[in-house]
């Protein structure tokens, strides 16, 4: 399958029913204007954006990017509360899980990209109302099987060997009602607000899958796809007017070989069924993904652009890091390097280049520093008085595991 899913540059659509507003574009006549070709005399640098963080899609790279481009820039982040990693996922995002809201020590936050369950209506609550807002999806046969590994601990999985017998019983032994088991059911869906509880036998699934995304057309402007990261990169590029070194990256959180297990095409088909929602909100973004570089950069622009930022990246490689790409924890020198394990995943990470001069280490150790370290950095500059505070042993935050946030 994995081989496959490389060669599949463009998946044929399926027919979805669409609300009457929707263009053959995807974009409703609000958003209409993202469809103007920018070129480099007439837009403007996009600052204020929101991205919707979904999970195991490479949205942490995509954090990276964003949080090097507001950071080099003095931008105003709206991060969690009391330096939390995530905007208190699994719940429904409210505008007061940021840090600033409340207080109103912040009057204009600029970029919003932590992980949450969205909810346009808090959202706009805290961004301005110029926001782009944008997200990433990633095949859910692909997603499954990281996530399947990653969130090994979760209650639906911990027992079962392998995925294969989980989806061969899921049916039978699924309990959506117990916390955290929304990482094994239409993933996707969940993240942007959606009940998730749908496979491929619920009888108004198409009815909920066309819903879902006409709110996912009326709510983003651009949705990108991970099977086609550098791709998304250009067209991301295009969308906020941003330069080739503004979404040059290194890939971020993936796992190393020995915990990926390649699947069975019959596996894949059973993925497919089990997130069914999943599976159609996929293939209606990836076609609207190709109709998007066709409007707003063009094939063969695009082709050149990718070039471009391969070589950038490669160049990046060559002066910023030790061992030339990725390495595994075990590996990592420098403590404040090494991303956050997590369940049966090795996640990988990077060693510095020790023979750089301190300029070009500060840009080489952005493009590496994990999410959580970032975080916590980027909450620290922007609240030094109340990262103070939480340094205080009688100010005790509990510590943010991914999913599993506890209010007690
Ligand atoms: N640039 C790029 N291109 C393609 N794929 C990439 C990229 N960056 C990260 N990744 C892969 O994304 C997976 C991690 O996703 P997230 O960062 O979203 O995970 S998390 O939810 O924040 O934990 C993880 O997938 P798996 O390795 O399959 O687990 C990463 O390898």
């Amino acid at each position: 399958f994995m081989s496959s899913l490389g060669s599949q540059r463009r998946i044929s659509p399926v027919t979805l029913l669409l609300p009457k507003h929707v263009t053959s574009l995807g974009l409703p006549g609000s958003l209409a204007h993202i469809n103007s070709v920018h070129t480099k005399s007439t837009c403007h640098p996009k600052s204020n954006i929101f991205f919707l963080k979904t999970h195991k899609t490479a949205s942490s790279t995509i954090l990276n990017i964003l949080y090097r481009y507001g950071e080099s820039r003095n931008l105003t982040f709206a991060l969690p509360l009391n330096k939390h990693s995530q905007l208190f996922y699994p719940f429904f995002f409210a505008s007061h899980f940021v840090e600033g809201v409340s207080s109103r020590s912040v009057r204009e936050f600029h970029i919003m990209c932590n992980h949450m369950r969205f909810t346009k209506s808090e959202v706009a609550k805290v961004m301005p109302e110029d926001t782009f807002y944008f997200s990433i999806l990633r095949h859910p046969v692909a997603m499954m099987e990281s996530i399947f590994i990653y969130y090994k601990s979760i209650p639906a999985f911990h027992k079962t060997r392998s995925l294969d017998s989980f989806l061969d019983s899921s049916w039978r032994n699924y309990n959506s009602s117990v916390k955290n088991n929304h990482y094994a059911h239409n993933i996707l869906a969940f993240d942007f607000g959606f009940d998730n509880n749908a496979a491929a036998d619920t009888e108004d699934l198409e009815e909920r899958a066309s819903m879902a995304i006409a709110a996912i057309e009326r709510d983003f402007h651009l949705i990108l796809i991970s099977e086609y990261f550098d791709e998304s990169m250009i067209l991301l590029k295009h969308a906020l007017c941003w330069s080739l070194e503004d979404v040059v990256s290194f890939k971020l959180n993936s796992r190393s070989e020995q915990t990926r297990h390649p699947l069975l095409p019959n596996t894949a088909e059973k993925i497919k069924r089990w997130n069914a929602l999943d599976w159609r909100i996929y293939l209606h973004f990836n076609t609207t993904f190709w109709h998007k570089v066709d409007s707003l950069v063009g094939q063969e622009q695009m082709k050149r652009e990718v070039s471009q930022l391969r070589e950038l990246q490669a160049k990046l490689a060559n002066s910023c890091l030790k061992d030339g790409g990725a390495v595994d924890p075990s590996q990592i020198k420098d403590a404040g390097l090494k991303p956050f394990q997590y369940g049966a995943a090795v996640i990988q990470g990077y060693n510095l280049n020790p023979h750089i001069d301190r300029q070009t280490k500060i840009k080489c150790q952005r493009l590496i520093t994990p999410e959580l370290q970032y975080t916590d950095r980027l909450y620290t500059q922007q609240f030094p008085e109340l990262a103070a505070k939480c340094m205080d042993p009688f100010f005790s935050v509990p510590i943010s595991i991914p999913g599993s946030y506890n209010f007690t």
